[in-house]
């Protein structure tokens, strides 16, 4: 069973993931990262010159992929609105990161690393938050908090709950 982080830009997929998997001695990817990797430029930059729903094929052609073949796996924050990415969700430790829109706002910040929040950081948040919470409300296994709670401390806690020491 993969453990699967989800969650809003800011959630800290990307940290608490990193830290969960070190915390339990397993294997770590994060989608994002994997992509850039494969593309040889930045999320943002595949978004400008390839346009998002060629993002979103790629998206979804290394989830399913990752999911398989690694322990740990970090989402991209659209990732679940995917059918396919949600049927494939199903059966594993499926964990979501909650955050409220002003600690997400304050954690991104100004960030131009993410296309979807350029602009209006806060608003473009709301309105993914408002199509995007019922569905990681559904296909989330465990639901943690990280408002006032640090990356670290989080990812402590949910490696403790997983049996590490
Ligand atoms: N629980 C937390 N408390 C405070 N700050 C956090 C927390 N988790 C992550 N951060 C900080 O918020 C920023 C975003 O975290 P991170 O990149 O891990 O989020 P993400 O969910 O992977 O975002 P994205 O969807 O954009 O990839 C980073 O600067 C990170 O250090
Ligand atoms: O929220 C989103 O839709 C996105 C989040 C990031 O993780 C990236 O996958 C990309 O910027 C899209
Ligand atoms: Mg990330």
């Amino acid at each position: 069973m993969t453990i699967v982080l989800m969650g809003a830009p800011g959630a800290g997929k990307t940290s608490t993931g990193k830290r969960l998997a070190r915390r339990l001695g397993k294997t770590f990817v994060d989608v994002d990262q994997r992509i850039e990797e494969v593309m040889g430029k930045p999320v943002a930059e595949i978004f400008a010159d390839e346009g998002e729903a060629h993002f979103r094929e790629l998206e979804e052609e290394a989830t399913l992929e990752l999911l398989e073949s690694h322990d740990v796996v970090a989402l991209g924050g659209g990732a679940v609105m995917n059918p396919s990415i949600q049927e494939a969700l199903r059966g594993h430790d499926v964990i979501w990161l909650k955050v409220s829109i002003g600690q997400a706002t304050r954690r991104v910040g100004m960030n131009k690393a993410r296309p979807l929040l350029l602009g209006n950081v806060r608003g473009k948040l709301i309105e993914l938050l408002r199509e995007r919470t019922p569905v990681y409300e559904r296909l989330a296994t465990q639901v943690i908090d990280t408002d006032g709670r640090g990356s670290v401390e989080v990812a402590d806690q949910l490696a403790a709950e997983r049996g590490a020491s």
